[in-house]
Order: structure tokens, then sequence, then C-alpha cells
């Protein structure tokens, strides 16, 4: 097999498959050269803390999301988290197996609470899954998540999902790009009765006050 057939025509005519490939083929998600070390805030919770829910409604995490994945994220050494949920009866796609969208969601909100430990507000701008086996209904998944880098408000990390424990099997593992934003992402983009329920009563939004943010 061919560099082609691997990688489809070439995306370029003057691409000349005598270069070095590795920057040709470096992906969105993989930190560049200039990429730093990402820093733990001095006051993110200590390594085994609960994080709690960050919104009552999110589905990843919230309570009051009966068909939500319920995740539970523990703060972990560095700039990392591990978590885990219950593959619930809501989550199928095919019979007694769980959805593949499900288990990337699952992947989104355990890297996106890794920027609790930064203390950065950031959303997803990309996010990679590779599923490695089927995943049971029934099962606890126990997922890990941390940072490998930080170019500027762009955040690079890494989770990996593993059944029969925090060691166990290992059925996915992902990768995502994070970008930093400011309050007004949220303030500005979302629905804006959700926005006001929240800004209302911010202990609803526990990152508020996660992130030092005054609406
Ligand atoms: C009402 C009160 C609410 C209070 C909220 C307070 C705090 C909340 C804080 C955090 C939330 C905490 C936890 C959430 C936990 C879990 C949820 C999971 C996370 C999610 O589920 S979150 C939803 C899904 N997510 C989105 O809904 C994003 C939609 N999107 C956008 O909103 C924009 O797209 C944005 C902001 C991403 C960028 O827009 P922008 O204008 O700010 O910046 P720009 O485009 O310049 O990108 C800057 C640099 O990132 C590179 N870049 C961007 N996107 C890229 C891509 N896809 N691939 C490769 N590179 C990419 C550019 O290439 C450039 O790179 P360079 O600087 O090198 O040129």
């Amino acid at each position: 097999m061919t560099d082609q057939d691997r990688h489809g025509a070439s995306a370029h005519p003057h691409d000349d498959a005598s270069a070095p490939r590795a920057e040709v083929f470096r992906g969105p998600t993989e930190p560049p050269e200039h990429a730093v070390a990402p820093e733990r805030h001095p006051q993110a919770p200590e390594p085994g803390a609960w994080l709690g829910t960050h919104y009552d409604q999110c589905f990843g995490c919230g309570e009051q999301r009966p068909e939500g994945l319920h995740l539970r994220v523990a703060a972990g050494p560095g700039v990392s988290v591990t978590a885990e949920f219950k593959v619930a009866e809501a989550h199928q796609g095919a019979p007694g197996l769980i959805h593949g969208g499900l288990l990337s969601a699952a992947f989104d909100e355990v890297m996106g609470t890794v920027s609790w430990l930064l203390r950065v507000p950031a959303v997803t701008g990309r996010l990679e899954t590779d599923f490695l086996k089927p995943v049971p209904v029934g099962r606890i998944v126990h997922l890990r998540a941390w940072c490998v880098g930080q170019a500027g408000r762009k955040f690079y990390h890494r989770a990996e999902a593993r059944l029969d424990g925090p060691e166990g099997l290992l059925v996915a593992k992902a990768a995502a790009l994070f970008v930093g934003v400011k309050l007004e992402h949220f303030v500005t983009h979302g629905r804006q009765e959700d926005v006001q329920a929240v800004l209302e009563d911010p202990q609803r939004y526990r990152s508020l006050r996660a992130f030092d943010v005054n609406p």
C-alpha cells in the first residue's frame, strides 16, 4: 500500500512525495511544536476531589437529565480527571450496546471538565474517537482525560475509556482540541431563557464559581 492509497489523492497538485511527511499529516488535535505544558491552576481541586455537576441540565453530568450520562468526575493528578458512568437502556445504538455518539459525548464531557483544573472556560473545536471494543449496556465505563499541551487559546486533550475498572480493558480512546472562550460566548449564543435562568440563579451553574467569572 502506498502513501497515496492510505491518505487519498494528494491534497495539493504540487505536493512533493519526497518531502518530510510528519508536518504534512500533523492533525489538528496534535499539539504543535511550540505548544507548552499545561499548568494546573493553584486553586484547582485536590486530586481525588469530586467535581460534581457543572450544570443541572447538562447531558453529560446534569442531575436533571434522566436520560443523560450522569458522569461523576473527580480531579486527578496534574492536569487530569477521572470519571465513570453506567451504560443505560437509553444509551443503546445496536441491541444491548452503547451508541458510539454517546461514548463520544462522554469523552467530550470528561475532556471538557479538564478545563476546571486549568480554570479556563473552553469549548470543543474538534473531537476524534477511536472505538476499539463494543461496550455493553449495564457496564460501568471508566474514563480518564488529560491535557497534553497548550498553544495560546488552544488546548490539546487526550482521553481513554476502560471496562472492568480504571485499569481494565481499553475500549475506546479520544483526542480533542478545545478552544478557550470568554463568558460572552455562552451569554451571547445560548438560548436566552436558559441563559437568564442561570444568571438569575448562579448556583445552577457551578462553573460560574469554579472559573471565578461574574456574570
Ligand atoms: C450563561 C452563563 C454560562 C456560564 C459559563 C461559564 C463557564 C463555562 C465554561 C466551560 C464549560 C465547562 C464545562 C463543559 C463541559 C463539558 C461540555 C463539553 C464541551 C462541549 O461540548 S462545548 C460544545 C461544543 N462546541 C462548540 O459548540 C464550539 C462551537 N465553535 C465555536 O464556538 C468556535 O468555532 C470556537 C469558539 C471553537 C472558535 O472560534 P473563535 O472565533 O473563538 O476562534 P478561531 O476560529 O479563531 O479559532 C481559534 C483557534 O482554534 C483553531 N480551531 C478552532 N476550531 C478548530 C477546529 N475545529 N479544528 C482545528 N482548529 C480549530 C483555529 O484554527 C484557531 O487557531 P489559530 O489561532 O492557530 O489560527
